[in-house]
């Protein structure tokens, strides 16, 4: 047999094998789907438990059963033939290196879509029929219709939104835009509008740049750094991120705090706080502390609670979280998140400012809590965010649509506690 012909028949043998593995995959992620698992973590044990997989094989089979769960709806009846649901999923997904090297296997050979919102219709519907793909109480829990622009941004992957951390000593765009293929680098550019936002393409191999190493630039979702930028004043003194999570808000609450102020972190999660330390230590950042143990005395003249919540604003990027969420969770997290929110106001100080946040569409997460926090919390007023980047704060806060910035959803509103 001639080399060339080895080669071939290797290769196919190995994408007969990947399909077999994806598909396979994709049956077992269906039972992650139950309320309350842990799916990321469990994903994980599921690729653990093939033993030899590299993080192509990770990013191959995660774009695969992540586009899986964004259509799910409509490919749950395909689930019947192995090979063309695969055949359409590979042209569903976002066109990944690792995505690309499946398209020979495709039987019809079909064109793959370029445009990413445009894919949907290779399953011939319209696109006022993607709502079929969302939870039927969403479009109730929202305050803004669910429009074709919503559907089509819910349906696909974010970008990858970068922060810039530290001032580059020399072109930042341009590094970035060396470790990238031509048709990355074409992606890379610095936001217009949002201070430091850098937007780059989802597949850019960030992880090993120097940049990142560093800590010149962090990741960041858009909408989260749209966040403390409509803060009405810059902020200044003692802060507290009382659910800071891995801190992706904390790092830039320092930078914008120094050199005039300092934050306090604190989340129950210590693998959370852990992240969060490497993290900070890589921005280099002298500002940031960390408490182990959750605060209960204190004055801050800021506090932040990001509270936990359903996460609907980042459904584009947890697919699996539209799939998992009832209607009643959420009614169960605006109980824990008017409880969190009050027990953290009691830290803010005479004339300091409480700022809630969640990354949820649903107002009974958002508008509702807040207007309850009101009721009862006298010794604080509303106060409206600044009118920046198109927002306006109505009295009632303001939400962040993934459509506005092709980033994550997410609401914000701010109270100042009397003197
Ligand atoms: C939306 S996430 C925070 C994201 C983070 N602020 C960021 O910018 O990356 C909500 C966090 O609240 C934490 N949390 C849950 N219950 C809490 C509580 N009672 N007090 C403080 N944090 C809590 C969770 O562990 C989770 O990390």
């Amino acid at each position: 047999m001639s080399k060339p012909l080895l080669n071939k028949e290797l290769r196919l043998a190995r994408l007969h094998n990947q399909r077999r593995i994806a598909f396979s995959l994709i049956e077992r992620s269906r039972t992650l789907l139950k309320p309350g698992t842990a799916f990321t973590r469990e994903l994980h044990e599921l690729f653990r438990s093939q033993g030899r997989f590299g993080s192509k094989d990770r990013r191959l089979y995660r774009e695969l059963i992540y586009t899986f769960l964004r259509y799910l709806p409509w490919l749950e009846e395909k689930l019947k033939d192995q090979d063309n649901l695969l055949d359409t999923l590979i042209q569903l997904a976002a066109p990944t290196p690792e995505i690309r090297s499946l398209y020979p296997t495709l039987s019809d050979k079909t064109a793959h879509e370029s445009i990413s919102e445009q894919r949907f219709k290779i399953l011939k519907r319209e696109a006022h029929q993607l709502e079929e793909l969302l939870p039927p109480w969403f479009g109730e829990h929202t305050n803004r219709k669910v429009s074709i622009p919503t559907l089509l941004t819910l349906i696909t992957r974010p970008p990858l939104w970068l922060r810039i951390q530290r001032d580059p000593k020399e072109d930042l765009v341009d590094r970035l835009k060396a470790t990238a293929t031509p048709e990355q680098a074409e992606q890379i550019a610095k936001h217009p509008l949002i201070p430091d936002c850098l937007h780059a393409p989802a597949d850019y191999p960030l992880a090993n740049h120097p940049s990142y190493l560093e800590g010149e630039v962090e990741i960041q979702d858009i909408s989260s750094q749209i966040l403390l930028n409509l803060l009405k004043e810059p902020p200044r003194g003692k802060w507290l991120d009382a659910c800071a999570g891995a801190g992706g808000k904390t790092l830039q609450l320092a930078n914008l705090l120094k050199p005039y102020g300092k934050v306090t972190a604190f989340d129950p999660r210590s693998s959370a706080l852990r992240e969060l330390q490497s993290r900070a230590k890589r921005s280099g950042l002298r500002n940031i502390s960390v408490l182990q143990q959750r605060p209960t005395k204190g004055s801050y003249d800021g506090v932040l609670v990001d509270a936990p919540c359903s996460g609907s604003g980042t459904w584009r990027r947890h697919p699996y979280l539209m799939r998992q969420t009832r209607e009643e969770d959420i009614f169960d997290h605006a109980k824990t998140q008017l409880s969190i929110l009050k027990s953290y106001s009691t830290l803010v100080a005479d004339g300091g400012l409480l700022v809630y946040s969640t990354c949820s569409l649903s107002r009974h997460e958002n508008e509702a809590v807040a207007e309850r926090f009101l009721e009862t919390e006298k010794a604080f007023r509303h106060e409206p965010l600044s009118p920046r980047f198109g927002f306006q704060d109505r009295g009632r806060g303001i939400t962040v649509h993934p459509e506005d910035h092709n980033g994550d959803g997410l609401y914000v509103t701010t109270f100042r506690k009397q003197d």
